[in-house]
């Protein structure tokens, strides 16, 4: 611990296979995909055809975060292209347990994500039955943004209250995470941290160095 899940959004789309080769070889633990909607979010990125092509280019558990609406309508298709998680948003939906219960009925992991505005609560009828709260910690939809430290509280609040209730449940941290923001991100409570711009900086030389730094190991 931390995991590292370094976010494909902020590598180089037309190489991508060989991208996410790099990521793993340079030790990151998952492969955070960013799959935006352009009607959720302002922002477009990939569907389940890339996931799947990328598929054979990693072993590493594929993180899927799905910022669209309505969510009901893709789960399958990104189950099947090759996630390991899938994470979708209680406002992407009008029935957040169904859609839990769609994702765990699929064989996958099942992540539920709050953005900077959603409060915690938002998880207390099911946070028993799913895998991964990613908390995020700019408001979704692109890369490279500030690190928004209210979000400190949340992990804090979310990371406690899982202890408390021994579950088991992890904590995922996506937005603005550098090495200076990824050190109280871990001692807020969170097991996994995902970073792009942190990660692809510099090109594939760096990736190694890079996902050290985030770890605390430089
Ligand atoms: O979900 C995301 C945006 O919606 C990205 O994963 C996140 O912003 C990571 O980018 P960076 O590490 O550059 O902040």
């Amino acid at each position: 611990m931390p995991l590292i899940a370094p976010s494909i959004l902020s590598a180089d789309f037309a190489k991508l296979g060989e991208e996410v080769r790099a990521i793993d070889a340079a030790g990151a633990d998952w492969v955070h995909i960013d799959v935006m909607d352009g009607h959720f979010v302002p922002n477009l990125t990939i569907g389940p055809g890339v996931v799947k092509a990328l598929r054979p280019h990693s072993a590493k558990p594929f993180d899927v975060h799905l910022m669209i609406s309505p969510v009901d309508l893709f789960l399958d298709a990104f189950a099947e292209a090759g996630a390991d998680y899938i994470t979708v948003h209680p406002e992407a939906g009008p029935h957040l347990h169904r859609t839990v219960q769609r994702v765990k009925a699929l064989g996958k992991k099942a992540g539920v994500s709050l953005n900077p505005a959603t409060p915690a609560k938002m998880l207390d009828y099911v946070l028993e039955d799913i895998d991964l709260v990613l908390i995020m910690s700019v408001n979704p939809g692109f890369g490279g943004q500030k690190f928004i430290s209210s979000q400190l509280r949340k992990i804090e609040a979310v990371a406690n209250r899982i202890a408390k209730q021994n579950l088991d449940v992890l904590v995922e941290v996506d937005g603005g995470i550098d090495a200076e923001t990824a050190p109280l991100a871990i001692a807020a409570g969170a097991d996994v941290l995902v970073a792009g711009s942190a990660t692809f900086r510099g090109g594939p030389d760096h990736y190694a160095p890079n996902i050290r730094a985030l770890r605390g190991d430089a």
